[in-house]
């Protein structure tokens, strides 16, 4: 039995470029409403994954996610709203496709691969259109290329983690899906094992050419992988675009909270401005007398001994490796404000220092965003 965090023989791929290429599909969700009885799962949802695109669905617990990826399967149906493939309805009001017709795969958090069945069977399951013997040459050449046809009349049981996350990847790409769904696929793996599976997973998708949807729950595996990120609360989509977009401009606090620890302040908008115990803010485009959220995050306050800046004293002191944290407290808030960035100052608790701000890191939401 191998071991469960790698070894040189688990961490070798099969060569790049040998996964069969499909052709790309526009997978397209309107208006896209479901619930399992209670509340709404999925509220409205609307969107479009382009060809050979791949698109991280990102969200906490319970957002909606893996609904999202049953409903486009087949696995549920959908209350209201529309999924095309390249412009054909497969759910909806005019038609609902069985879920071998869809030409979509789906790759399940825990892989379910079946334990009874060896790595080949499994891998052939999913090809049952074909005679037994093209079925097996096509899993075999699957299993090749994530570096385990050696396994091939093995057991599941008998395989690591990470091996046992490429025989599921094996089993999804083997029958060409122009849409393959992959939920949490990397969450079952150790970190250190992670990073290489990611980037193995990436080059067997952009082989294939399937346009692709990854659940995460992890923003940085989410702007790791994904061509776009769809960020999702509460059956709702909040928001869609480049992982630089999310970061930069997200649509609310919410979403601004979801890519980076926070320093917030509540204020007023007098004058086209709030002000804030870090000083005065510029609020464009917010009206006269509305109480809105100013988030600062930690990489952009800058600490320099005390003189310059707003006044503070150094509470705490962490060392995280590739960054330092500080806690600053300053007149006006009984919070600290964290500082996070490499300090080269040696700053120790009781330091009188001074807060300065980077304005790209200084954002103005509405209260209830
Ligand atoms: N089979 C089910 N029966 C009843 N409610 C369900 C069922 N599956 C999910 N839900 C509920 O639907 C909502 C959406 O769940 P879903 O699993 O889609 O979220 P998720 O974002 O994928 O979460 P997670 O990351 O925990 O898997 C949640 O409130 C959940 O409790």
């Amino acid at each position: 039995m191998a071991s469960l965090n790698g070894n040189a023989a688990e961490t070798r791929w099969g060569p790049r470029g040998t996964a069969g290429a499909t052709i790309a599909a526009r997978l397209a969700f309107e208006g896209i409403r479901h619930s399992y009885g209670g509340g709404a799962s999925l509220d409205g949802v609307a969107f479009t994954v382009e060809p050979g695109e791949i698109l991280c669905l990102l969200g906490r617990s319970g957002c909606g996610k893996t609904t999202l990826l049953r409903v486009t399967a087949g696995l549920e149906r959908q209350s209201a709203g529309r999924i095309t493939v390249n412009g054909l309805e497969i759910a909806g009001p005019r038609a609902f496709l069985a879920p071998e017709k869809r030409g979509i795969g789906l790759m399940f958090q825990d892989y379910a691969l079946f334990p009874h069945l060896s790595n080949l069977r499994n891998v052939m399951f999913g090809l049952a259109g074909l005679k037994p013997a093209e079925a097996a040459d096509v899993a075999r050449r699957a299993l090749a290329r994530v570096g385990l046809e050696h396994h091939a009349e093995a057991f599941p049981h008998a395989l690591s983690g990470g091996e046992q996350q490429r025989v599921a990847l094996a089993r999804a790409i083997a029958p060409r899906p122009s849409v393959l769904l992959m939920d949490e696929p990397f969450s079952n793996l150790d970190r250190r094992l992670r990073d290489q599976v990611r980037e193995e997973t990436l080059a067997v998708l952009r082989e294939t050419r399937a346009t692709a949807i990854i659940v995460t729950h992890d923003p940085e595996e989410a702007m790791r992988l994904g061509d776009r990120i769809a960020l999702m609360r509460a059956g709702r989509l909040v928001q869609i675009g480049e992982a630089r977009t999310l970061y930069e401009t997200p649509a609310d606090l919410f979403a601004a909270r979801f890519f980076s620890e926070l320093n917030e302040f509540e204020g007023r908008v007098s004058a086209g401005a709030v002000d804030t115990p870090l000083g005065r803010i510029a609020a464009p485009g917010r009206a006269e007398g509305e109480t809105v959220v100013v988030a600062v995050r930690p990489q952009g306050v800058a600490v320099a001994p005390a003189g310059a800046g707003v006044p503070g004293r150094v509470i705490g002191h962490r060392f995280l490796g590739e960054v330092d944290q500080l806690d600053v407290a300053i007149d006006g808030t009984d919070i600290p404000v964290k500082a996070r960035a490499r300090i080269t100052a040696p700053f120790a608790v009781g330091d009188e220092v001074g807060l300065s701000l980077t304005p790209r890191d200084v954002l103005v939401f509405a209260k209830d965003g």
